[in-house]
């Protein structure tokens, strides 16, 4: 059996002011590094949860652990990035703003000598295609060279689980792709990033998807089940009121038309998927 990584017990949360609980018995567990999508619509409690994900919102019920542990902010195991990203950031320039992260990171253990932190830092760059002077002011980054320094800060500062919350949003269509592309390869690293979002195509490059509605969790499934249901029928996303991607609209109408039943989250998926259909027929018509 995998080590659960992560798991919330009956989590509630409530606020000032608000009579209901804006978390209600919150469930899941989370047993390898995943990308997990977490969608709802206004008021469903994405913020709150990804705020009591870093301890910056207090529960008033139920546990958070991390492998097995009870979970606390101190740790450092969970950071976030949230909108505005020049908020999270502290250093004035890229260079030290990784390095106050990783010597955040190593502040229990032995301090690091300088050209090992400057090595560091420079892999950290390279690693998340940050191509600037490590003397640049933060103030100098675009939207995307930004998104990349927080998510390089918080990888360097020892987390292992990553909230974005909307942090896509200001992002264009191509800087948006390529952070997907990022969150893919970091959960391949063993990292689990959960991805606060309003936008189905980030959803279709996630794993897992939760579904907040009023506080509660009311779906958990794999993205595939989300937006795929069996005999053409309405899918999770329909029924929780979500706009399907482009690709699935056209990858269900050509299952319609061609009596198949595909379930492709990529272009390349598809393609295949169609290739192999029209070869079988042809071999078996
Ligand atoms: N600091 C606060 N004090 C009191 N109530 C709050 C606070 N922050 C959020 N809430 C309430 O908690 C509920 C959930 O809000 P939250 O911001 O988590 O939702 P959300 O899903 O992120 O919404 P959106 O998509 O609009 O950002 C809402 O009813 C909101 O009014």
């Amino acid at each position: 059996m995998h080590p659960v990584c992560m798991a919330w017990n009956q989590v509630f949360v409530r606020r000032v002011g608000i009579e209901e609980p804006v978390l209600q018995d919150v469930s899941f567990t989370v047993e390898e590094p995943q990308v997990i999508a977490i969608v709802g619509h206004n008021g469903a409690g994405k913020t709150t949860f990804a705020r009591v994900m870093v301890g910056l919102v207090p529960i008033a019920s139920g546990q958070i652990t991390i492998l097995g542990e009870p979970f606390t902010a101190e740790r450092r195991q969970v950071q976030m990035g949230f909108q505005p990203l020049s908020a999270q950031i502290l250093g004035g320039t890229v260079e030290e703003e990784l390095a106050i992260a990783l010597a955040s990171r190593d502040f229990q253990g032995l301090a690091m000598d300088w050209i090992s932190m400057r090595n560091e830092i420079q892999s950290l760059c390279r690693q998340f295609g940050l191509a600037v002077r490590l003397s640049t002011p933060v103030h100098h980054l675009s939207g995307g060279q930004l998104a990349r320094l927080c998510i390089a800060s918080a990888i360097a500062s020892g987390a292992d689980f990553l909230v974005m919350d909307e942090t896509q949003a200001e992002l264009d269509p191509v800087t948006r792709d390529t952070m997907r592309r990022l969150f893919r390869r970091l959960a391949a690293k063993g990292k689990t990033i959960f991805l606060v979002t309003h936008d189905m195509e980030d959803v279709l490059t996630a794993d897992r998807v939760l579904v907040l509605d009023a506080g509660k969790l009311v779906a958990d499934m794999p993205v595939t089940s989300f937006f795929y249901a069996e005999n053409h029928g309405t899918t999770p996303c329909e029924q929780y009121r979500f706009d399907p991607p482009v690709l699935v609209h056209a990858a269900r109408s050509s299952n319609r038309r061609l009596g198949l039943n595909l379930t492709p989250l990529t272009e390349t998926e598809w393609t295949e998927g169609l290739l192999h259909a029209v070869a079988s027929r042809w071999n078996f018509g």
